[in-house]
């Protein structure tokens, strides 16, 4: 990667790219040279503006006039180009059109409907764990526990009928890979997208989904006016699509943060109360979802620089996250940290509407594991799952030792 600054201005110009597999691989030493670089770099491979410091991704994330959704959080400009699907009424929305879907899914998705689900979900992860414990000490975490858990109580939380459920893992996966350019990881979803999305769409129909759960709260949303009809099964699709994968790579962060840190691990067998942060500081450390992009709604003025009407901007949240600007100490996996501030569920108007649902799903299986596991230690070499927008493991083997 070089750095030069442009002409024009001082602008640093680099031609990086961040979508590329080396990077996927190990972004980290992206993030520290577009951070190093300035406030905004201007991304030459792909004509877009990188924000990869704390305060100007939070800048932006905040400023949902100034930064806009509605041209789509990718690298495509709906402006000029047709979405793959339908938008987001939520993710790909401004106010005013944003406002009724997201007052929806705040009360369906918020800590006091979240009350019911969560001693079902803690004897859930119980039971799972002692499943998996018991075929013996190695095994993956990523199939056995962090795919296995969110597949287990997300769906039926959402009232989704029993076959077609292993759909969900490749549709999030090809949405986020839309979110980056066309590249080989978005041409490898291509063959399986109308059949992702018929499966998907013949699910936020309200006769197939179950008459208690997520799907049917939206739909009485619509009953009541709150929502329109046309709108529910966009709503409830935007469960489908941004509520699983995220989770399931957020479950794999926070067990590779303490599978790599024993003396975290210890501290939350000493305070099991410790698993919400311990999630927090996973997502701040780890920031399963990497980046987003806005467009700039006027000729909008940050860090110095000015970024024309219209174009790109590409928020790296994951370096934000890591900003020693921000963070004492940011690569350390802490559990005495105060990870609040962090951006890895964003900030601002779009912040992750389905956090509440993910942090208890990792509270419950931290809170099971915690129980009964006095170690975890890696057991092979880990693998990562390359995609455009979240970061991932494929395989995680690690050891756990009961007592
Ligand atoms: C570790 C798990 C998760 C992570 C890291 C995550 C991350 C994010 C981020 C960064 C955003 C902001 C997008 C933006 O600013 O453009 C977001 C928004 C959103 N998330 Fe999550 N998310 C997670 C889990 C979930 C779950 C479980 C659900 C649903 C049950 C969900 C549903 C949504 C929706 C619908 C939005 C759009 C909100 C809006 O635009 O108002 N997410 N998420
Ligand atoms: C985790 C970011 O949130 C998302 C991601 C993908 C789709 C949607 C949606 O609203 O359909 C939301």
């Amino acid at each position: 990667m070089t750095l030069a600054p442009s002409r024009a201005t001082d602008l640093p110009v680099s031609d990086a790219d961040p979508f590329s597999h080396e990077v996927l691989e190990d972004p980290l030493p992206m993030h520290e040279q577009l951070r190093e670089a300035g406030p905004v770099v201007y991304l030459s491979r792909y004509d877009v503006y990188a924000l990869a410091r704390y305060e100007q991704v939070h800048a932006a994330l905040v400023d949902w006039q100034q930064f806009q959704s509605a041209a789509g959080v990718g690298l495509s400009n709906f402006r000029t180009e047709k979405p793959w699907r339908p938008p987001s009424l939520l993710l790909e929305a401004d106010p005013p059109r944003h406002d009724a879907p997201r007052r929806v899914l705040s009360k369906v998705l918020g800590p006091r409907a979240l009350r019911g689900l969560r001693d079902a979900w803690v004897a859930d992860a119980e039971v799972l764990v002692d499943e998996v414990l018991a075929d013996g000490p190695e095994f993956d975490v990523v199939p056995r526990l962090a795919e296995a858990f969110p597949l287990r109580v997300f769906p039926d939380a959402v009232g989704l009928p029993a076959e077609g459920r292993e759909n969900l893992l490749p549709y999030g996966d090809h949405a986020f890979n839309a979110f980056g350019p066309a590249n080989d990881l978005v041409a490898k979803g291509e063959h399986r997208v109308a059949e992702l999305s018929g499966w998907v769409g013949s699910v936020c129909a309200r006769d197939v989904l179950a008459p208690e759960g997520f799907g049917a709260d939206i739909w009485a949303a619509a009953d009541r006016g709150d929502i329109t009809p046309a709108m529910a099964p966009l709503v409830v699709r935007s469960l489908l699509t941004a509520g699983v994968d995220t989770t399931v790579h957020g479950i794999s962060a926070v067990l590779s943060g303490f599978a790599t840190h024993p003396d975290q691990w210890q501290r939350l067998r000493q305070d099991p109360g410790l698993a919400r942060v311990a999630f927090d500081e996973a997502v701040r450390w780890e920031s399963p979802v990497q980046t987003f992009f806005r467009t700039a709604t006027t000729d909008v003025r940050i860090g110095g620089t000015v970024v024309p009407e219209g174009r790109k901007v590409l928020m790296f949240l994951a370096a934000a996250n890591r900003d020693p600007r921000r963070w004492t100490d940011p690569d350390r996996f802490d559990l005495g940290r105060d990870p609040s501030g962090h951006v890895g569920f964003g900030m601002g108007l779009h912040q992750c509407v389905g956090q509440h649902v993910a942090r208890l799903e990792a509270e419950a299986v931290l809170t099971a594991l915690a129980r009964r596991v006095r170690s975890i230690e890696l057991a092979g070499a880990p693998r990562r799952h390359h995609n455009n927008t979240l970061r991932a493991w494929e395989s995680l083997p690690v050891r756990l030792e009961v007592g």
